[in-house]
């Protein structure tokens, strides 16, 4: 009888061989998968990988290979896996979070909204909203100067913290970049390079390209876009788009100096082929991707992913192949990003040239059509600062185009930068990061963290323009004298006055400023001298100017809406009376 019932259960099919097959017991195979969830966090935050080979070995081949571990207590391997894997990831992701939020993060002591302790993934989701210039000054006006924004990043609005950050001898370019330009590009662009020494190599045609020489020899185009814009305002009969006037006007000019030509948008009066919305059309997904740049390289390697981008690298090569073998009548910004002088000890290579050529087209047009759309509008919203330049313009006489003249017109420079103050066209700016710990002012960075300052935040903080730092005020600008005689009542009290230049950073800082700062300034002055003394602007009726400020989305460029403008001819300013260059 015995016998009997011992062979019945021994030969029964599957229990008794599962209890010894199994290395380890349910608990302990679950508690090893937990346990293994945990390294891999840690790896990756040693690591930092994008690498989708990495992911797919560590957040796939672990729990699927845990699956076979597990398989003896599951019966199958669906069975085993569907226990696994959520466990696994469960365990990464809790692991994550709690490191994120521990007391012993590095991070710990900086205040934060804890959505942003926990995951970047949250600012990436502000940002889609195109306002996160207003939620980082929020932030800052609710937990001060230093705020962690990240799990591993701060934003500092401290102006002892600034230079330490961004100057000379500040952090290196951070992961911002690494989410927007594509891994599998062969040569980055400047702006995307993040290796000092290396920076420092490609910076250098940039820094021949905008020369005191270099910039006299853009003058010429210079002159004759900004005729060209003016002409075209003037020529409208019924209300213009002041916005997309300015922004056509962006990319011919950068197209001339980029590539000696390419771009004639101003006198289509349309995006014909397509490469203003083509460089736009990414700028949404690619803010988003700047916070998460693993997310990034990860799209990146699909198609879709890439499409825009790809589609603008081979206008950009198709134009640098036409400008290599068409030369060009002037020195233009290409001739020095390709040393067609000679003179530099390395010659850049053509993938570089290529590259660098885009960002120029990048970089200068959007930025620069939109810091002359937001000086017009302010001009509009204030007819008193607009009589002032008005005024300072009419004075040059017959010098309205002299680049030199210009550059010493104070008022024309205050408007300029008061505009560039309150709506800077890089709104927020990019992050930094050095391999180390270091002091920013009196913040502890500590090693593997990133900083970024957030422009708009730092020019509206009334420490370092007062008195109303939200208001368009441009005589702030302007020697003492001159303020309190244009504006006695706002100026009177010389107490409540800031004005720390040092914390005016539209082109950023340090050695990775802004290369083209220059030549912005040249085009701007142009553009504006020569509309404050050949036209009369004002809204088009019905327009509420508030608009123009809820219209402003920050995807790292601006993003502006319709500038609706009626434009009149000014008596007597004719452009043959002042010289017509078209
Ligand atoms: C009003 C107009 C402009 C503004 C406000 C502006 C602003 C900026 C800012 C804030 C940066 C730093 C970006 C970062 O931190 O990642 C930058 C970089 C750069 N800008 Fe501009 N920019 C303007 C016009 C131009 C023009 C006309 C050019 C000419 C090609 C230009 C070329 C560049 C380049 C090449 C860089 C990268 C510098 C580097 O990484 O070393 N920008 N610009």
């Amino acid at each position: 009888m015995s016998n009997f019932t011992n062979s019945s259960i021994y030969e029964l099919p599957s229990r008794p061989k599962l209890a010894t097959t199994a290395l380890l017991s349910s608990t302990d195979t679950l508690l090893a998968v937990v346990g293994a969830g945990i390294v891999v966090h840690l790896i990756y935050k040693k690591h930092e990988s994008y690498e989708p080979l990495v992911a797919c070995a560590l957040l796939l081949g672990v729990p699927f290979g845990l699956s076979a571990l597990y398989l003896p207590h599951a019966g199958t391997f669906a069975w085993a896996a569907l226990t696994v894997v959520p466990l696994f990831w469960g365990s990464v992701v809790t692991s994550i979070v709690l490191y994120r939020l521990a007391p012993w993060h590095p991070l710990a002591g900086y205040p934060g909204p804890l959505l942003c302790r926990v995951s970047k993934l949250y600012p990436a989701f502000v940002s889609l909203g195109g306002k996160q210039h207003i939620f980082y000054t929020q932030l800052h006006a609710k937990y001060g100067d230093v705020v962690r924004v990240g799990p591993n990043e701060l934003s500092i609005c401290d102006p002892n913290a600034v230079q330490s950050t961004l100057g000379n001898t500040g952090l290196g370019k951070g992961t911002f970049w690494d989410g927007r330009v594509p891994f599998t590009q062969p040569v980055k662009p400047l702006i995307a390079i993040r290796d000092k020494k290396e920076h420092t190599r490609r910076r250098r045609p940039w820094t021949r390209a905008f020369s005191t020489d270099a910039l006299k020899g853009y003058e010429e185009i210079v002159i004759k876009r900004s005729s060209q814009l003016v002409n075209l305002v003037l020529a409208q009969k019924s209300v213009v788009n002041l916005s997309d006037f300015t922004s056509f006007f962006g990319y011919d000019i950068m197209s001339d100096l980029a590539f000696g030509g390419g771009s004639e948008m101003m006198k289509a009066q349309k995006d014909s082929q397509g490469l203003w919305h083509m460089i736009e059309a990414g700028q949404k997904s690619a803010t988003f991707m700047s916070h998460v740049p693993w997310l990034g390289s990860l799209l990146f390697r699909l198609p879709i992913g890439i499409s825009q981008l790809k589609a603008f690298r081979t206008y950009a090569t198709r134009r640098a192949a036409l400008r290599r073998t068409g030369g060009s009548s002037h020195k233009d910004i290409f001739h020095h990003l390709m040393d067609e002088d000679g003179v530099a000890t390395e010659r850049p290579t053509i993938a570089e040239i290529v590259s660098d050529g885009g960002l120029a087209i990048i970089a200068g047009s959007d930025t620069t059509s939109s810091a002359l759309a937001h000086t017009f509008y302010f001009l509009m919203s204030h007819p008193t600062a607009y009589r002032r330049l008005q005024a300072e313009v009419d004075a040059l006489g017959d010098s309205v185009l002299n680049p030199s003249k210009q550059a010493h017109m104070s008022y024309l420079n205050a408007v300029i930068n008061e505009s560039m103050r309150l709506l800077p066209p890089v709104l927020t700016g990019s992050n930094r990061k050095d391999s180390g710990g270091r002091m920013l002012g009196s913040h502890f960075l500590p090693a593997g963290n990133a900083a970024f300052v957030p422009i708009y935040t730092l020019h509206h903080d009334p420490r370092n323009f007062s008195p109303a730092p939200d208001a368009f005020l441009p005589e702030r600008w302007l020697s003492e004298d001159e303020r309190q005689k244009l504006e006695p009542k706002i100026f009177s009290n010389s107490l409540d006055y800031a004005h720390n230049t040092n914390m005016f950073i539209p082109f950023s800082m340090g050695p990775a400023n802004c290369a083209g700062k220059n030549l912005a300034y040249q085009e701007m002055r142009m553009v504006v001298c020569l509309m404050m003394r050949r036209a009369e602007l004002k809204f088009a009726e019905g327009y509420n100017s508030e608009q123009w400020i809820e219209d402003v989305q920050d995807f790292f460029i601006t993003l502006k809406g319709p500038l609706p403008v009626v434009a009149t001819p000014r008596k007597g300013q004719s452009a043959a009376d002042i010289g017509d260059f078209i």
